[in-house]
């Protein structure tokens, strides 16, 4: 037994021993308690699966022994007291799209909202799309609801005839941290409000202390997970069969009491493929739904924007995976992101420095201080505005929270965020992320985007790239009218790169799949857009991102290199097919002569069909050949190994189909160059 082990509780840990010996938790100087290398680890090794601890749907719509309290209008009065203490919605008088928190998920058009064990019969349709929803909804009412499943009325206890549940004591939550309740923090001021008065004014929370609800719902923004949970799958997995101490009982009847929970709701689930939460772009609304899982050991890995470990959530074990994705030496503070691993604006991939620190504080209560953050933005760079040479650069610097010029070190703001222009940034970044969800939105089987979409896209981030962040909010119409003379986007920023490859899926696929493939060559489209794939995948995703960022900026670079991939293997082939021989009249005449049969039964339909043949590869056009070579490049010989090596440990079916069709790619690029 190592010297820690005796001290903690790792019930919940699947891997025990590995994860015993692989880390230790630690006070550490920036971040503060910690779990910390305790030996040097290699690129691909699980460092931990655990299971939650606790584990709810973020959007309850039934009673069930999940959620034993629910009913339309408790979750509706709550909401509202949510939403009357959100001072930001005042503030907002338009929902912007690059809210990417718990509400993000929230869906009112819920079909299973009329399940027949709600026994509240009021149409309680909630939704009033005139005012924008708190960010806080239904993320703060969950972990209401969540908190009187572990803290049931008295007098209630009998809701749900589960012996389980009235045995069922609180989990030890001390283990988690909270920020104060003191604390001068909006959200943080938020969450106290709204337990108070939910105290004072829901008579189930009647029994309650609204400091200790105020605390449980900090636990749970300070530390837990959202998870796109699989019921079916996490009822195959049967939690009950990990092992439990005595002194863990009452941990063994909560997850009883769960598995319980998922047995019923599998009678009316119509769950689809499982997601991860590296390629959550790739879910299905009608498929798992979101459920927030707090860990009791994932909880105490650090966050960094440029983070040491890639967090996976395995659906059929609904555990949560934890796997190094690069090497990390003893000594070294463990590290995930806490923000989406994906493109969404405040994710790894796009925005800046000064956009992740605002949601980390907004909704986890920290200033960012890890490396990234605390060094030169990469996202965030612009001419230099003194102009000092030519190819100057002026970046924003994480640490002093200033811009600097890497020349003349001129610490001059640039053009593109004069203070009288501050709209001009966080305009760009809100129209370019609203273009990609529509864009992405269509393209993930929801029947592509809208026509609309298709039809003005082009012209509309020509102009962003141009010159048009300096509009007005409400004037997209480019008729020039309040547009004031600025310089385009600096290439240097990552709306600049990002525009790139939203073009570049224009280009290569939306365009030719509305107004047709021949049109599109015609038009030489294809090349433009591997002209732009190439600014996204090589200048932006490899040079400013790979090498800290390897996994985000991989399934960021997939949306536009799977549509590259697609262009250049039909651009690079001929269809070639077998045809049969055609019967002659006379041939068929002598073989009814030689029969006994005197009915001429041969006809057409005796032919056989053509027969499609291996394709003909022929060579790439000049103009592609050195966009391609410089992804495939970038892709097959830099990206690829290490995306295996992250991985090995436990593959997934979604990287390995990525990495046969680029494999297919480069052989066919290779192909293609032997026959120039
Ligand atoms: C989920 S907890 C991590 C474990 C926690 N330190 C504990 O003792 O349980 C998140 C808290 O850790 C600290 N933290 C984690 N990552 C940090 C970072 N990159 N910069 C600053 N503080 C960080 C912050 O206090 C944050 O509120």
């Amino acid at each position: 037994m190592t010297d820690w082990e005796a001290d903690y509780d790792f019930e919940t840990v699947i891997n025990r021993n590995e994860f015993i010996d692989t880390v230790e938790i630690k006070e550490c100087e920036t971040v503060g308690r910690s779990l910390v290398a305790r030996r040097s680890i290699s690129r691909g090794d699980i460092v931990l699966v655990e299971s939650p601890l606790l584990q709810y749907f973020l959007e309850p719509t039934c009673r069930s022994s999940l959620s034993p309290f629910y009913t339309k209008q408790l979750w509706k009065t709550m909401k509202e007291i949510v939403q009357s203490e959100d001072p930001s919605i005042e503030q907002r008088t338009t929902t912007t799209t690059d809210d990417k928190s718990h509400s993000s998920y929230y869906s009112d058009d819920d079909e299973e909202s009329d399940y027949s064990n709600d026994d509240d019969e009021s149409d309680t349709s909630d939704d009033d799309h005139s005012t924008p929803n708190s960010s806080f909804n239904p993320g703060v009412p969950a972990a209401m609801l969540a908190f009187l499943q572990l803290y049931p009325p008295p007098a209630k206890s009998h809701v749900t005839d589960s012996a389980h549940f009235q045995r069922a004591q609180p989990p030890d939550f001390d283990f988690f941290y909270y920020p104060s309740t003191e604390m001068e923090h909006s959200t943080v001021q938020l969450v106290c409000r709204s337990a108070k008065r939910v105290v004072q004014e829901i008579d189930l929370y009647r029994h309650v202390d609204p400091e200790l609800l105020s605390t449980f719902i900090l636990k749970i923004y300070g530390n837990a997970h959202t998870v796109a949970l699989d019921r079916k799958a996490n009822h195959r997995s049967k939690l009950t069969t990990l092992t439990h101490s005595k002194k863990h009982h009452r941990r063994q009847t909560i997850y009883a009491h769960r598995n319980e929970d998922n047995q019923q709701d599998n009678d009316n689930d119509d769950n689809g493929a499982a997601v991860t939460t590296t390629t959550s772009w790739g879910s299905s609304s009608t498929g798992p739904r979101p459920s927030i899982a707090l860990m009791l050991w994932g909880s105490k890995f650090s966050h960094a924007c440029s983070p040491n470990l890639l967090l996976q959530y395995d659906p059929p074990t609904n555990t949560m995976v934890f796997v190094a994705t690069r090497a990390i030496s003893a000594g070294e503070v463990l590290t995930f992101s806490y923000l989406p691993e994906d493109e969404s604006l405040g994710g790894l991939v796009c925005g800046s420095t000064e956009g992740r620190r605002a949601k980390l504080q907004q909704f986890k209560f920290f200033d960012c201080a890890c490396d990234r953050c605390q060094g030169r933005d990469g996202s965030r760079g612009a001419d230099c505005p003194e102009r000092c040479i030519s190819a100057a650069s002026t970046w924003y610097q994480g640490s002093t929270r200033t811009w600097e010029c890497e020349q003349c070190h001129s610490t001059a703001r640039p053009s593109f965020v004069l203070p009288e222009m501050e709209k001009g940034e966080s305009y760009v970044e809100r129209m370019v992320t609203g273009m990609a969800t529509k864009v992405r939105n269509g393209a993930n089987g929801g029947g592509g985007p809208s026509n609309s979409v298709v039809h003005m896209m082009e012209t509309y981030l020509n102009n962003l790239l141009q010159r048009g962040h300096n509009q007005g909010d409400s004037d997209d119409d480019n008729d020039g009218g309040d547009v004031v003379a600025a310089a385009a986007i600096p290439q240097h920023h990552w709306t600049f790169g990002y525009i790139h490859g939203l073009l570049a899926i224009y280009h290569v696929e939306l365009f030719p799949r509305t107004f047709g493939k021949g049109l599109a060559s015609q038009l030489g489209l294809t090349e433009t857009g591997f002209k732009e794939a190439r600014i996204y995948i090589v200048d932006f995703l490899h040079k400013r991102l790979w090498s800290s960022n390897p996994v985000p900026a991989f399934f960021a670079a997939w949306h536009v290199l799977s549509p590259v991939i697609q262009a250049v293997m039909d651009g690079t082939e001929e269809k070639q097919y077998f045809v049969p021989v055609k019967k002659t009249k006379a041939s068929r005449r002598q073989v009814t002569a030689t029969s006994d049969d005197d009915t001429d039964s041969s006809s057409d339909s005796d032919d056989e069909p053509p027969v499609m043949l291996d394709p003909l590869v022929i060579a790439m056009p000049v103009e592609w050949n050195a966009y391609i070579t410089d992804m495939a490049d970038v892709v097959t010989n830099q990206w690829v190994p290490v995306i295996k090596e992250i991985f090995a440990g436990r593959s997934s079916v979604v990287v390995d189909d990525m990495m046969h069709q680029i494999q297919k790619w480069s052989n066919r690029v290779n192909e293609c160059k032997a026959l120039a």
